[in-house]
Formats: C-alpha cells, structure tokens, sequence
C-alpha cells in the first residue's frame, strides 16, 4: 500500500444541458483517491455526488479541471487504455444495484465473470459466503431481492479488490443486517489496497468510512470531523464557500473579515464587539 494517490482530480468541472441552460453539477472539485482508506460523500440530493463518482469511476470526462490516473492525465489517454482501467482496476456499484449485474448470470456466475474480466484468481464461494448468499448461489439477479442484490453487486464490483473500488449510495434501502455486510466487505476491500468512495445519505454508512467528505452545489469540501483543515475554493469574485459547519457559527450572514499577517481570520460581529468593549 502507498500514499500515492491512485487518481487526483483538480478544479473539475461538469456541466450538462438543460432546458433552462447548462447545469453546473461539479464547480472546480479538488480530490485525492488514496488506496486503504473508505471516503464517503455525503451531502444534498443534486450536489453533485453521483456526477463526481461518475468522473472519478472514468465513465464521465469532466467538462474542466485535471484527472490524473497514479500521475498520467485521463485526458491523455486512449479510449482502449480507458476501458483497460475500468475493467481492470475499477469496480463500480451503480445507484440501482441490478444496473451493475449481468441479467443473464446467477450469482456465482457474477464473481467467476467479473473475476475473468479482470484477470483476477478468486474463490467464488468464499466471496459469495462473505455476503451471506451461499444459499442463492444460483440464482439470477431477477430471483434476488433489493438487498440480496446489492450485497452481490458490491461482493462483484470488490472481485480482486480493485484499486478503485466505488459505489453510489450502496446501503440506501438495505436493513441493518444487508448493510452491515455491506459496509465490512467495503472495509475488507479497502484492507486489501482499494481505495473505496461511496456517495451516501446513511449515517451508518459515515461512520464505517474514514474521512466524511461534503458536497454543496457541485462544490466538495474539506472532512468535517471537527478540528480538520478545510480546502474551500475562492471564486473570481473572492467568495468563499465554507463548510457547513463553520457556517453555523455566523447565524446571522454577518462575519467581520480581517487580513492579519499574511492571514485572514473571520470573526462574528458579536465577539469583535466583546473584544472592544471596555
Ligand atoms: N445526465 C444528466 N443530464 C442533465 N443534468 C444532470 C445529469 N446528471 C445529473 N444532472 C444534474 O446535475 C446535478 C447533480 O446531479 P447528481 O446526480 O450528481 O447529484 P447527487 O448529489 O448524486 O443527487 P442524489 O443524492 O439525488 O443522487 C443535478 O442538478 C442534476 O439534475
């Protein structure tokens, strides 16, 4: 395992067309995919989280910015060097877990598929049993239920345990005990090297991730564990956009800004006033 970032991103932008004009759904995203660490990103319905999971599975080409895949940039490279790494080094859970499954395999057949694909050798029993679906084994996707179904989707997706392992929302609509399993296979993979990234609404799934990630129109900001340094981007106009929640600390839109030694410190109006009284 290295601390080398298996893909770095940087000001990526996306837009897509739209009736009323273009849709702005990622606004300059910085972000660093490091191996052995589960990220979640949490945040909004329409900030932006699948549009950024899109870009970083490379099923999306940013409008802007610059991707970088272990240093060579995405935009360089061919349209066959690109199905390469995604079928080789990147497993992708879609929204609806049945998007990401052959109709036409029964579960082994999902792992022994996948597993073919990439070249990778693995024990389809074992992967099947570390989900719980021994018993369903020969079942199609269209025999299991939600849950059943994304169990396989992601034990598939973590064949080999690629070195991009990214699902969107992987434990909405599951029970406690469907996204239990769930959430230790993607701690497993991670174990393993992979750089796990999920999109989530689901506390469960936050708190089994290592960093917790924000998004907010398009924008993605820094960990919100508290005492964390922020990354925030400055617009050409000087706005800034602060995590969530610093913004609970100026209820009233108003903050005192003040340029101190090659710094900048924001104050509530009321401390300011407190420090100035007699
Ligand atoms: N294919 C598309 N065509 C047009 N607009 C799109 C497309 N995909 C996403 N958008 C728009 O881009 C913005 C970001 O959408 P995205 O799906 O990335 O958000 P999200 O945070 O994943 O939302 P949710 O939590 O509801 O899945 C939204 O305004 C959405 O309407």
């Amino acid at each position: 395992m290295t601390n080398e970032p298996i893909l770095e991103g940087r000001e990526l932008l996306q837009l897509y067309a739209a009736r009323t004009g273009p849709t702005q759904a990622l606004r300059g995203v910085d972000v660093r995919v490091t191996g052995g660490r589960v990220s979640a990103i949490t945040g909004p319905s329409g900030s932006g989280k699948s549009t950024l999971l899109a870009v970083l599975a490379l099923r999306e080409r940013p409008a802007g910015g610059e991707l970088r895949h272990r240093g060579r940039l995405v935009s360089s490279l061919s349209r066959r060097e690109l199905q390469r790494l995604r079928r080789n080094e990147i497993g992708w859970v879609a929204q609806r877990p049945s998007h990401s499954l052959f109709p036409q395999l029964d579960a082994r057949g999902q792992i022994t598929q996948m597993a073919r694909l990439r070249g990778a050798r693995v024990d389809a029993d074992a992967a099947l049993a570390e989900v719980e679906l021994t018993s369903r084994a020969t079942a199609r996707p269209d025999a299991l239920s939600g849950g059943e179904q994304q169990r396989l989707a992601v034990a598939a997706a973590g064949v080999g345990a690629p070195a991009l392992l990214i699902a969107d929302e992987p434990t909405a609509e599951l029970d406690d005990t469907s996204a239990a399993l769930v959430l230790r296979m993607l701690r497993a993979r991670a174990a393993e090297g992979s750089a796990v990234v999920m999109a989530t609404h689901d506390a469960r799934a936050m708190d089994a991730a290592d960093t917790v990630l924000r998004m907010r129109h398009g924008v993605l900001s820094g960990e919100h564990e508290s005492g964390q340094t922020h990354t925030a981007n400055l617009d050409g106009l000087g706005r800034l956009q602060l995590p969530e929640e610093a913004l609970t600390l100026f209820p009233d839109g108003r903050v005192i800004v003040t340029v101190v030694d090659g710094h900048v410190e924001l104050h509530t109006p009321s401390s300011v006033a407190k420090d100035l009284a007699p």
